[in-house]
């Protein structure tokens, strides 16, 4: 379907995450129920998002024209009345209805009913929709669209959890006081981020941070002073590295960055960025730091204590010339 405007969409296609909590075989076995139940050639849960209105489950029938993935920016397509109004929708006879008869699903695909309901996150907001479409009119008694609403509630309820759960992911993984993950959110995405720099065939650089006698720091402008300057380092080096690069605060003063790299050069880019940025901070002191790093080639098999000890060895000789 071709695209028109992009909706205000807020989120990312939930087929990009790694989602474990739901059980996508579940969801597929409703969708194809209610296929069943309704004898309509497609049943789908699509998601609002980025893309317009993305198929998340298609039934699996041979009539069913859009597959997992396919999106629409179509304005005029049922879906997005029922996102647009958080509510349900029925249309019997998109033929008899002006509303309708040029929404691209029945001039072109030819599905001339559709019975959507929203399917919501648990702030209220719309997630996206369950939908059975049919290529002939229909008229459905009410308890099979009170079926489909229990239906929908189950999908809910999963999204429910979902979001609990990422909740509680997001603060077991999470330092309180710079926001920057911990050590277990970094050691716990170090494997996938390895993963990911392999199949790229990329370097990736581990760089360890150790603040400067912040001891003293602490000691002459007091511990909320030391816990500014904590702060402020996490988020400039949060500003100073890319979305896929991983910062986490190690403890006390020490903090990690993995990032991903062409070359070692890229330590000496970094550092400098880094230096310009904390130059920029209006502290009433600066903010001084050690470093050292370790290099992961693509298919390196080295552990994270070792990496660490390297990383480690070379900060400590960083502090030591200086001394
Ligand atoms: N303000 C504040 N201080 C902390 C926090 N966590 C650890 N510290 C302090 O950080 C200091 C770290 O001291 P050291 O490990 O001796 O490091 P340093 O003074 O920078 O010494 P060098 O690394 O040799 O330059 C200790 O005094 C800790 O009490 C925190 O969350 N907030």
């Amino acid at each position: 379907m071709p695209g028109k405007t992009l909706p205000p969409y807020p989120y990312a296609s939930i087929l990009n995450l790694e989602i474990e909590e739901i059980d996508w075989h579940r969801w597929q076995r409703l969708v194809n129920t209610v296929a069943d139940m309704f004898n309509a050639p497609a049943t789908f849960i699509n998601q609002a998002n980025l893309k317009g209105i993305e198929v998340i489950i298609a039934s699996q029938k041979p009539e069913t024209h859009y597959q997992p993935g396919s999106s629409s920016l179509d304005t005029n397509i049922y879906c997005h009345h029922v996102v647009k109004n958080s509510s349900e929708l029925y249309v019997r006879n998109a033929g008899q209805d002006q509303k309708w008869n040029d929404n691209p699903e029945y001039t072109e695909d030819n599905y001339v009913s559709y019975l959507g309901l929203p399917i919501s996150w648990p702030d209220g907001s719309v997630f996206g929709t369950l939908c059975v479409l049919d290529t002939k009119v229909t008229n459905y008694p009410q308890t099979y669209i009170n079926a489909l609403a229990v239906i929908k509630e189950v999908i809910d309820s999963d999204l429910r959890h979902l979001y609990k759960e990422n909740q509680l992911l997001t603060l077991s993984y999470t330092d309180p006081l710079t926001q920057i993950f911990n050590r277990r959110g970094f050691t716990d995405l170090l494997r996938s981020t390895q993963e990911l720099a392999q199949r790229l065939n990329r370097k990736l650089i581990l760089l360890y941070f150790d603040l400067d006698e912040f001891k003293h720091a602490n000691d002459t402008f007091g511990h909320d002073a030391g816990d500014i300057m904590l702060k402020t380092f996490a988020k400039t080096l949060k500003k100073n590295s890319r979305s896929c690069d991983l910062v986490a605060r190690w403890g006390g003063d020490e903090f990690i960055v993995l990032i991903h790299a062409e070359s070692e050069s890229c330590v000496n880019l970094f550092t400098e960025r880094l230096n310009t940025l904390l130059a920029r901070q209006q502290l009433e002191h600066d903010i001084k730091y050690s470093f050292g790093y370790a290099v992961i080639k693509p298919g390196d098999k080295a552990e994270l204590d070792e990496l660490l000890k390297h990383a480690d060895d070379y900060m400590y000789q960083n502090k030591l010339s200086k001394k």
